[in-house]
């Protein structure tokens, strides 16, 4: 059966973009399975309980800068130093009419202060007193007990993906263990009789096996327990055998390659067989090709065998339904953001466009630009991209100056 028709990029077929991420969205139940880990040992897993402050965050009142700990009700009478406050060794005593105290940032502020003085307002003189040059207001520079979190505040919920900030927030709460969702189980296979293993020479016809690299890179960002289950040639009962068994082990089993309608490609046909296929075409640009369904407990995805596709597709349907297997809360898709175009993009209308971009800093702000070749076996163009440019499946060509939707590939966290 034709598919597609030349000249026009629309298949009555496909799904569209949205209707596609929604089905596999809603088909991604989260994993059951928890584990205690020790927060060293947290970061990029998912929270499995809700934590709360266990005490008042900071515990004591304490300075916010360099000073002198003093009473503001004194004005700017002369003060004499009584002691001294550092991080980790307080002030035992209290301070009174006219006194102060040495302090460091993060020290207690001591008993009878309600003011820090910073130290570049104190004229200091040789009998250990000082001369305040301004008038500290009750609460000057003093970081308040439970400012940041108070006693039995929720700090962080059930489904927060741990990154550094979080790692770090725990950390302040002295939390060593914590319950996480255990780690998603996902096996790859790269399909395809003209791949051959890094290092060796290439006879003629034959490529670098590259998909399993870059998607191996997406899976261990997404901190995956990962089941490289090798390359598999372009044989029907090889690929049966590589299917079953990595549906056998793995919560999610993901290929690459054959999922398109020639003579050697067997994924769809296969999933149609051994599972349930619940779609294979997706109304986009590049990635079209993508068998999506059921093997056994796995959900399985067929990523078409073009490079850029494969990422394209990961990103836009597998990781967000792998981050909702996780555990993780939504959302699961990046935030779009709309910025100007810096130059004309050509694009048919039929499909929506994932187009790899770069960000410009310019003068009048931020812009965005189509990086070179935009066909989807151009890997040195998704290389140099720092996001993609979506046009929505019925626009045409895309005029500088004008509003398009980014996502940015790479944050901070
Ligand atoms: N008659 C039609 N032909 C094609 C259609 C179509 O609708 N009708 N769709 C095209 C689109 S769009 C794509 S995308 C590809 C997807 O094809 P497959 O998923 O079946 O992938 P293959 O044919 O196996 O390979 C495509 C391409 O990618 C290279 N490849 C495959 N695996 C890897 C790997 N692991 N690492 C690096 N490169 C890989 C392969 O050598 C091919 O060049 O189908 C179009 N055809
Ligand atoms: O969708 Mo294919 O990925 O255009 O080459």
């Amino acid at each position: 059966m034709a598919h597609c028709c030349s000249g026009n990029e629309r298949d009555s077929l496909a799904k569209s973009v949205t209707d596609a991420r929604d089905a596999i969205l809603a088909a991604s139940l989260p994993v059951q399975g928890t584990e205690n880990v020790h927060l060293g040992n947290a970061l990029g897993r998912v929270l499995a309980m809700d934590i709360h402050a266990p005490a008042d965050v900071p515990a004591w009142s304490n300075s916010a800068m360099d000073g002198y700990a003093l009473r503001s009700m004194d004005d700017d009478a002369i003060r004499r130093i009584i002691g001294q406050s550092f991080a980790g060794h307080p002030f035992k005593g209290r301070v009174g009419a006219d006194e102060c105290v040495r302090i460091m940032t993060g020290a207690v502020v001591p008993e009878g202060a309600d003011a820090v003085l910073v130290q570049e307002e104190a004229e200091v003189h040789a009998d250990r007193k000082i001369t305040p040059q301004t008038v500290s207001k009750a609460g000057a520079n003093i970081r308040q007990p439970g400012e940041d979190l108070q006693a039995g505040a929720l700090a962080l919920e059930a489904g927060t993906w741990l990154r550094p900030a979080q790692i770090g927030l725990l950390a302040s709460l002295g939390i060593a263990e914590l319950a996480v969702y255990r780690r998603l189980r996902v096996a790859f296979i790269s399909t395809g009789d003209e791949l051959r293993p890094l290092g060796g020479a290439l006879a003629p016809g034959q490529i670098y096996d590259s998909n399993r690299y870059a998607l191996h890179g997406m899976l261990e960002r997404l901190d995956c327990e990962i089941l490289d289950l090798g390359r598999i040639a372009d044989d029907p009962e090889s690929i049966e055998a590589a299917l079953h068994s990595a549906a056998t082990v793995a919560d999610v089993v993901i290929s690459t390659g054959g999922v398109s309608v020639g003579d050697a490609d067997y994924i769809a046909a296969l999933l149609g067989r051994l599972g349930t296929i619940h779609f294979w075409k997706i109304n986009m640009k590049p990635g079209r090709p993508l068998a999506f369904g059921q093997l056994g407990n796995a959900t399985f995805f067929g990523l078409p065998g073009n490079p850029v596709s494969a990422m394209v597709t990961f990103y836009q349907f597998v990781r967000p339904s792998i981050l909702k297997r996780m555990g993780k809360a939504a959302p699961w898709t990046p935030p779009l953001l709309q910025l100007p175009l810096a130059q004309d993009l050509q694009k048919k209308p039929g499909r929506t466009d994932f187009q790899r971009g770069h960000l410009l800093q310019t003068p009048a702000g931020l812009q965005v630009a189509g990086i070179g070749q935009q066909a989807s076996h151009i890997m040195s163009g998704m290389a140099h991209a720092d996001c993609l440019i979506i046009l929505a499946a019925e626009a045409g060509h895309a005029k500088a100056g004008s509003l398009v939707d980014v996502q940015i590939l790479e944050g901070l966290v």
